[in-house]
């Protein structure tokens, strides 16, 4: 969808901001320019909707070398978001969003129908936001409104400098998921400049990280974290980067065992093969857990497993990242947490355990570039605690 191919910058001043710069984004794909202050992320990007020209090489968008196309007709293919967002401050947050449409002639009334579920999509409400004026948001608010507004016209491809660098640190972790989720949906090109490599993991499909002027590494947030090309990448991920693949592992089936299983309207068991069982309904859904101890110690004559069944607190779907497992670990204080499968309304697919994390863990990192030698010591496997 969008290829440089040996693309360099040289300003007039003599600084090579790009150089040599040869990558691809396919259709749909969401890569993110990680790197510090100044090593031409930026530049990369506004060649793209061609508000900086590059001295070298050639830029393709679908197939089309962009030097031939006008770019204002070009900029109608591309949306974009910066940080300082832009809003016209004399407009209200609807009228913002549907400038776009409007100026392309799209009828005045259905630019703001559109801009209306643009709003509903990126989380604002239009009958309280859409009469407001920028002034009357939040940062993040704002933000919102800009990733709006960039998606009006429907563009293939987007363009995102810093979008949510100015706001904090909650505000931006709400507006990463909701953009994640967004995406799911819209499936845009995306091109994403962020200095924060947290970020830039979380959010890529791919990732580039830059050193000056140059692409160190493109590839997965994953192969990025877990064999990190050079010893720039490395530091740049930072040392505790084995904690950051946590975040972009998903957990899968293979990852799960299988405890004793007992039903809603099952004789409430006298014996347990362990010291809890998970509990599941007639569908064989997740309802809760329940104690062996328990069941021995307080079961009369004719109860059943729903008597005395307790809500399953620690749950995830699965595909959810080993860090949210381990969070929902930690705050639950579990031993395990139970993975479900939420497109069929909750199937009960095993459960998760400290060393299954940890196998996962190892897992997402086959191979490490730089050979730094695993422990082989295992720990003697704890019994898993409920509480
Ligand atoms: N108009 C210009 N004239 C001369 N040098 C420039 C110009 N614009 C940018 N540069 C330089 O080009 C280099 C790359 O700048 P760029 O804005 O692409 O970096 P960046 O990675 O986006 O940085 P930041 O994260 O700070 O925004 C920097 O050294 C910058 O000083």
């Amino acid at each position: 969808m969008i290829r440089f191919e040996h693309v360099s910058k040289r300003y007039a001043d003599g600084t090579t901001a790009v150089d040599d710069l040869s990558f691809e984004v396919a259709e749909g794909e969401l890569v993110t320019l990680v790197g510090p202050s100044g090593c031409g992320k930026t530049t990369t990007m506004k060649m793209v909707n061609r508000l900086i020209e590059p001295t070298e090489g050639r830029i393709f968008l679908d197939g089309d070398d962009i030097s031939t196309i006008d770019p204002v007709r070009l900029r109608r293919r591309i949306g974009y978001v910066i940080q300082q967002v832009g809003l016209f401050p004399h407009k209200t947050v609807l009228d913002n969003t549907a400038t776009v449409p409007h100026l392309l002639g799209v009828k005045r009334a259905k630019a703001r129908e559109r801009a209306a579920e643009l709003l509903d999509l990126v989380g604002l409400d239009p009958a309280v936001f859409g009469d407001r004026y920028p002034e009357q948001l939040s940062g993040g608010q704002r933000q919102r409104v800009g990733v709006a507004r960039a998606l009006a016209a429907d563009p293939p491809v987007l363009l995102m400098d810093e979008p949510f660098g100015a706001v904090d640190p909650v505000v931006r972790d709400h507006l990463q998921t909701e953009f994640l989720r967004l995406q799911q949906t819209l499936g845009k090109t995306v091109l994403f400049v962020t200095h924060d490599i947290e970020e830039a993991v979380r959010l890529g499909d791919r990732i580039a990280v830059y050193g000056a002027g140059r692409i160190e590494q493109y590839d997965t947030p994953s192969a990025v974290l877990g064999a990190p090309a050079t010893d720039y990448v490395a530091d740049f991920v930072g040392a505790d980067r084995g904690l950051k693949r946590l975040s972009v592992t998903p957990i899968e089936e293979d990852d799960l065992e299988q405890p004793p299983v007992v039903h809603l309207d099952d004789p409430l068991p006298r014996e347990l093969d362990a010291r809890w069982a998970v509990v599941l309904d007639h569908e064989n859904n997740l309802h809760g857990w329940i104690s062996a101890e328990h069941a021995r110690v307080a079961a009369k004559k004719g109860d059943t497993v729903r008597d005395h069944a307790r809500r399953m607190e620690a749950w995830l779907p699965v595909g959810a990242s080993l860090k949210q497992a381990f969070a929902t670990m930690l705050q639950h204080d579990a031993g395990w947490i139970a993975v479900i499968d939420e497109r069929s309304e909750g199937r009960f697919l095993g459960v998760l355990t400290p060393a299954r994390l940890h196998e996962a863990l190892r897992r997402s990192t086959t191979a490490d570039a730089r050979d730094i030698p695993r422990a082989d010591v295992e720990l003697e496997t704890v019994e898993p605690l409920v509480r």
